[in-house]
């Protein structure tokens, strides 16, 4: 494991569907087992798993540092472990674990643990929006507006989102927008525009089944309203083939400054962030130290 001796793992007992005790029971057994120091820290409410990587990086107290949860909480230990030395891990054990999937951590946790050990390290890109952290796939539009409904909501879980996407599905309207990159200026309608780092939003919905959390780059996805009927595009959705879909347009970009006509709902990375007009998005490269399992070769 990259000569990690001590760790720390950061629980957030709320991510997921339910909490599951025996996580932290399979944690220490698989530490003991490989020598390994470990400390178990439950995180009290949102933003305290900054606060708790943050102190790591300050008095340096451990090798690693694990996000035990959804992208919510990896997305907060990642903000406290930024630019620093010290790697994060994941154990995905949220409702969509976006990034993990992207990354080939497996959503079994004992397998998840294992890798843990027998992992490398990489140096991944990670985004800002309107100054924010982001690490996997942020949006602006009807993905953010289900995020905001779905955050009040409390519920969890691919069912409770399905039938809450449906619902409101049909009364949202597509914006427009004008979008400026290094490479061009355009404007488009669209019912939801998402930056993405990694490929996938969670639950393998591939939004840009082409994007590298390593190449400096972000995918930004336009997507029209598409009819209720066109079952290919959820198809193509998760098979990982959307960008043969005619409502989906991907282009690429390290900064995107993006003016609507009206203020949208957004997320980062799922977790809902109120609404604005005006969107300033640029990738911060190779900022995040990360350990992904030695078998992932495509990151
Ligand atoms: N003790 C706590 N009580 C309530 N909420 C918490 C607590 N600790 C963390 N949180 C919040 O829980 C939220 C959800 O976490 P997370 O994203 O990990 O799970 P998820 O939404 O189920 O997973 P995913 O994002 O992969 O779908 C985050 O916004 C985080 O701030």
């Amino acid at each position: 494991m990259n000569e990690s001796k001590k760790v720390l793992f950061i629980v957030n007992k709320y991510s997921g569907t339910e909490y599951r005790p025996e996580v932290e029971g399979r944690i220490i057994e698989a530490c003991e087992k490989q020598d390994i120091e470990c400390t178990i820290e439950f995180t009290q409410g949102p933003g305290h798993a900054t606060e708790l990587a943050q102190q790591v990086v300050d008095h340096k107290m451990y090798d690693m540092v694990v996000a035990v949860g959804g992208d919510g909480t990896v997305n907060e230990v990642a903000k406290g472990l930024l630019h620093s030395s010290i790697p994060m891990g994941i154990i995905p054990k949220g409702s969509g674990n976006g990034l993990a999937r992207h990354l080939g951590i497996s959503t079994k946790i004992p397998l998840a643990i294992n890798y843990l050990f027998n992992s490398q390290t990489i140096a991944m890109d990670t985004f800002k929006v309107n100054g924010k952290l982001s690490l996997n796939v942020s949006g602006i539009g009807f993905d953010g507006h289900i995020a905001n409904l779905f955050g009040k909501d409390k519920k969890r879980g691919l069912q409770g989102y399905a039938k809450l996407t449906i619902s409101e599905f049909i009364r949202f309207k597509e914006f427009e927008a004008e979008i400026t990159t290094e490479n061009a200026s355009i404007k488009r309608k669209a019912f939801i525009i998402a930056f993405a780092n990694s490929s996938q939003y969670g639950n393998n919905a591939r939004i840009a089944p082409a994007a590298s959390v390593c190449d400096e780059i972000l995918h930004v996805c336009y997507l029209q309203k598409v009819p209720a009927y066109r079952l290919d595009f959820v198809y193509n959705f998760f098979n990982g083939t959307i960008e043969q879909s005619s409502f989906c347009e991907i282009h690429t970009a390290k900064k995107v400054n993006i003016k609507l006509n009206t203020p949208m709902a957004f997320h980062i990375d799922g977790e809902p962030c109120g609404v604005d007009d005006h969107f300033q998005i640029e990738i911060v490269p190779h900022s995040l130290r990360i350990n992904v399992p030695k078998h992932s070769l495509k990151f």
